[in-house]
């Protein structure tokens, strides 16, 4: 298994009030897996997504991603798992205004060891034609490719999406999805989305649901279905 979460916890003090955003929560995913987290605001969702990212330490438990068990990790290898490994996509871009649309890839492309030419994933995510624009003269479905191409850049292995078509209407969303997907089937990354849709949840090979930060169900979807066949 290429992500293993073993029974992990997180609380948030904030004064007197502790809040469990996630308790005992154990599942394990294979790599190259297209994958959704779904609940309700305040779930947990996020959280579990940043402690998937290193973001943050664990109250209890453990996570293990490759070979590597983050959960141990101290603030420097932390830092350096972020980089190699994670791909980060959110839902409002974090594009840099200020850069076009190659250099805003470009900027990743040092991070990793064996990243790929920004050039060319600009390409793979549609985007050839528009490496020069700057962010103020692309559609919010072109943002979300460029941070898709900007994750994907430096080759890390697992892809973190929180909420990434949730700014989007379902046709522009649907394309999003399937890059995403193209991501896990093409360059065999693991990817992990964050959603409260449910309908998205239909084209993962596993769902992972949760409430009030406690696991309800960990879904394997043998026929997944495709993109196309799904809209909100
Ligand atoms: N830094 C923090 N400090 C204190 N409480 C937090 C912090 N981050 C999250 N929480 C709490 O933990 C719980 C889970 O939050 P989380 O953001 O993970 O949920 P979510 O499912 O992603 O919600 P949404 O869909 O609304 O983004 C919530 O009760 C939230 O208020």
């Amino acid at each position: 298994m290429f992500i293993e979460v073993r029974n992990i916890k997180k609380e948030y003090k904030t004064g007197n009030v502790t809040t469990a955003a996630l308790d005992n929560v154990s599942f394990s995913l294979e790599e190259g897996t297209f994958n959704v987290v779904l609940g309700p605001s305040g779930s947990g969702k996020t959280t579990l997504l940043n402690m998937l990212g290193g973001m943050d330490w664990l109250t209890e438990g453990e996570i293990k991603v490759g070979s590597a068990i983050i959960s141990k990790m101290k603030e420097r290898e932390l830092t350096n798992y972020r980089r190699k490994t994670i791909g980060f996509v959110f839902q409002f871009y974090n594009i840099i205004p200020s850069l076009n649309v190659f250099e805003n890839v470009q900027l990743v492309e040092n991070l990793g060891e064996e990243s790929f030419d920004a050039k060319e994933i600009l390409s793979s995510v549609g985007l050839k034609n528009r490496m020069q624009n700057f962010p103020q003269d692309l559609s919010g479905g072109e943002l979300q490719r460029v941070s898709i191409a900007r994750a994907i850049c430096k080759n890390p292995q697992l892809l973190l999406c929180d909420e990434p078509t949730g700014a989007l209407d379902s046709k522009t969303g649907q394309n999003i999805l399937q890059l995403l997907k193209d991501m896990a089937i093409k360059y065999k990354k693991t990817v992990i989305v964050v959603t409260h849709n449910a309908t998205i949840a239909e084209v993962a090979d596993n769902v992972i649901h949760i409430k009030d930060g406690i696991l309800e169900n960990f879904e394997v979807n043998s026929s997944p279905k495709q993109i196309d066949e799904i809209a909100w």
